[in-house]
């Protein structure tokens, strides 16, 4: 029997709608497998800016210390640039979960599920056999940067008097990358032992520090076959031919803008779970942070509408990665497949001889499947 501790942030926008659903399912899992897991609930994102005056306070951040895990939701909301008058923005509490927790491999599984061909834009025959994960490199680069003038810092605007610049800057160091490369190569020898490893070495010096330490790591694991791509040619390969790829290994914004991408190959963004892990180990597992990849999604937020599929799995890979329950997490999964395969689904992957249903009510059939077992 486990009783971990997992701390809530529901977030803003449809963090709170989908994560509700994701809760649903651990309550179901305990339930029907006799665990008693600790919930605490704490403020982030807007609600959080608005009562505490940061994204995240540091209170919240020791709850999140304390746990065995952490269910996120989504962030955001604001216009794009600087928080109002200076102040903080809501993603701001992502950035500091990520960074502090040192979370540096995000994993994304991509999976075409056959019920659910017909809800991708891309043609069935070429969704055949998709299944890959996404490692994506989450504590360093672009979002990490140092500018040399500002220590800390990693971007930002300046009044020259040649006119106003910009500037981000892009820094891994072997360090960083070698250890989510290893993550990666790791989990390659337990599925279809295939790395590819996406960068842009025709341009970048960052990409050519990256693939000489994906060449020195693969020395470590010969039974794994390696290749190196580009990451505007990943963009297109993807969707010729998505079953080609097993582990995809990059950098934090090649990880974040292809995993979108990827997205389409299950029909919608809201159907992809993540797992951001580092080195601390907990109880079960590792300690983890785990959200659905889409982000708050201001347009429909507050209507029932929100696919609350990538929350449950998230909550299936807390179960697995963090609390070490394999079976609870694959019960999670197998409901989530037997809902859809009955033909229910949201509207984002609704198609002709389905059953539009909302967000409630996916995530209560989600947790009748589960309970009936
Ligand atoms: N991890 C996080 O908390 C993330 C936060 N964001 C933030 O979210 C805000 C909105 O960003 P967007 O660019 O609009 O990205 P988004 O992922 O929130 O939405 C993009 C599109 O996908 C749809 N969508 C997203 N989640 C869905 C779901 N569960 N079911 C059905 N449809 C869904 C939305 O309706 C929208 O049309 C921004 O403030 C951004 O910074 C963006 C990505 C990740
Ligand atoms: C706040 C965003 C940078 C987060 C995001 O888009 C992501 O992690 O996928
Ligand atoms: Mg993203």
């Amino acid at each position: 029997m486990s009783d971990a501790t997992i701390t809530v942030l529901q977030g803003d926008g449809v963090g709170p709608e989908v994560t509700e659903q994701a809760l649903r399912a651990l309550r179901a899992v305990e339930d029907v497998y006799g665990h008693s897991f600790a919930v605490h609930q704490g403020l982030v994102g807007l609600d959080a800016i608005a009562a505490e005056g940061a994204a995240i306070s540091d209170a919240t951040f020791e709850m999140c210390a304390r746990s065995d895990a952490v269910l996120f939701g989504a962030v955001g909301g604001l216009p794009a640039g600087g928080g109002p008058d200076g102040g903080p923005r809501p993603e701001q509490a992502l950035f500091r979960l990520r960074k502090e927790f040192d979370f540096f491999a995000n994993l994304r599984p991509v999976r075409s599920s056959e019920p659910m061909y017909g809800a991708s834009p891309v043609k069935p025959e070429y969704l055949k056999g998709t299944d890959m994960i996404f490692v994506r490199e989450l504590s360093a680069g672009l979002y990490y940067g140092r500018l040399e003038s500002v220590p800390g810092k990693p971007s930002e605007i300046r009044r020259t008097g040649r006119g106003t610049e910009a500037v981000d800057t892009l820094l891994y160091t072997e360090q960083e990358i070698e250890r989510v490369v290893r993550a990666a190569f790791e989990i390659a020898e337990r599925r279809d032992r295939k790395v590819t490893s996406v960068d842009k070495a025709n341009v970048l010096s960052s990409s050519v520090l990256w693939r000489e330490v994906v060449e020195q790591v693969s020395h470590d694991h010969p039974a794994v076959d390696h290749e190196h791509m580009l990451v505007d040619t990943c963009a297109m390969e993807l969707i010729r031919d998505p079953a080609r790829f097993d582990v995809v290994v990059t950098e934090n914004l090649f990880g974040d803008i292809l995993t979108d991408e990827a997205s389409m190959l299950t029909g919608s963004i809201g159907m992809l779970p993540s797992a951001s892990l580092g080195t601390r180990r907990v109880e079960g597992g590792l300690f983890g942070l785990y959200e659905p990849v889409h982000g708050s999604a201001p347009d429909i937020a507050g209507q029932d509408r929100a696919n609350p599929v990538g929350a449950v799995l998230s909550a299936a890979l807390l179960l697995r990665h963090s609390l070490g329950l394999e079976r609870e997490a694959a019960a999670v999964e197998a409901a989530v497949e037997e809902v859809v395969r009955l033909g229910y689904r949201t509207a984002d992957v609704h198609e002709s001889g389905c059953t539009v249903v909302g967000t409630r009510e996916m995530g209560g059939l989600i947790r009748e499947t589960l309970v009936r077992g």
